[in-house]
């Protein structure tokens, strides 16, 4: 285990898939203080969510962003560079070696943790095979990190369901960060390779990324602190 919280709080980012500022405002207001870590992808990015990070890290809270960045790499490191100056926590980038080393040199001294992400928690075999990797996910992901490691990244987004492997070969010290992550009972959706709070954070990972099912509930405070009830108890059975 690298050297997360042990505050089951900083171990949950909650995913603000949401269409707007105003609406990712509300559902953070109604969680309050049961969220400390949030991650803003494509859907919140590109409606403002940049500028709603930055009132976020005023406001105390840790952000991730979520843009999976893969371009050239003088494109990824200057890329890297402005969400370093934003103040973000987290960065993630697929994990091709020549995109992971931008990203790498691109935070230069900043605190930002870049995330290789090996193979989406929305692929199975058949879909990998679809995009043209003959492989599979197991020797994928594996390959991927292995490249992670050489070239010293941060973390790495995996499923839950890879989180023990991953951690076997990327070791102690570096972060893994699983989304995927369906509490029992709660719909899947369009993820294929997943596991509850409680199995990810007993297969290694250190972070749960959780978006529907904590925004679209009801009660989006209860839904959160729901997830990390298992995450506590993940961690004392560890
Ligand atoms: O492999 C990946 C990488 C990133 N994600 C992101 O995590 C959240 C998951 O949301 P849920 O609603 O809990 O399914 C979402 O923002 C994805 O872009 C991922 O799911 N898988």
């Amino acid at each position: 285990m690298s050297a997360a919280s042990s505050d089951p709080r900083d171990r949950l980012i909650v995913a603000l898939d949401l269409p707007s500022v105003g609406a990712a405002e509300s559902v953070v207001a109604r969680i309050g203080d049961a969220a400390t870590f949030y991650k803003i992808g494509y859907e919140l990015g590109f409606a403002g969510g940049l500028g709603f990070a930055r009132e976020l890290i005023a406001d105390g809270k840790k952000v991730f962003i979520d843009f999976k960045l893969h371009d050239i790499g003088n494109t990824v490191a200057r890329g890297v560079a402005s969400l370093a100056a934003l103040g973000a926590s987290f960065a993630t980038v697929h994990a091709y070696p020549q995109t992971m080393r931008a990203a790498m040199e691109g935070k230069g001294a900043s605190p930002l943790r870049i995330l290789a992400v090996t193979v989406l928690t929305s692929y199975d075999e058949a879909d990998l095979n679809e995009a043209g990797y003959a492989q599979g996910v197991d020797a994928t992901v594996a390959a991927r990190v292995r490249q992670a490691r050489e070239i010293g990244i941060d973390g790495i987004v995996c499923a839950p369901t890879d989180a023990a492997a991953v951690r076997a070969a990327l070791g102690p010290k570096r972060a893994i960060v699983t989304p995927g992550v369906r509490p029992q009972g709660a719909s899947a959706g369009d993820q294929k390779r997943v596991a509850t709070p409680f199995e990810a954070i007993r297969s290694g990972a250190d972070h749960l990324v959780v978006g529907r099912p904590i925004v679209t509930a009801r009660d989006p405070a209860a839904a959160a602190r729901a997830v990390q009830v298992e995450i506590a108890s993940a961690l004392a059975a560890s």
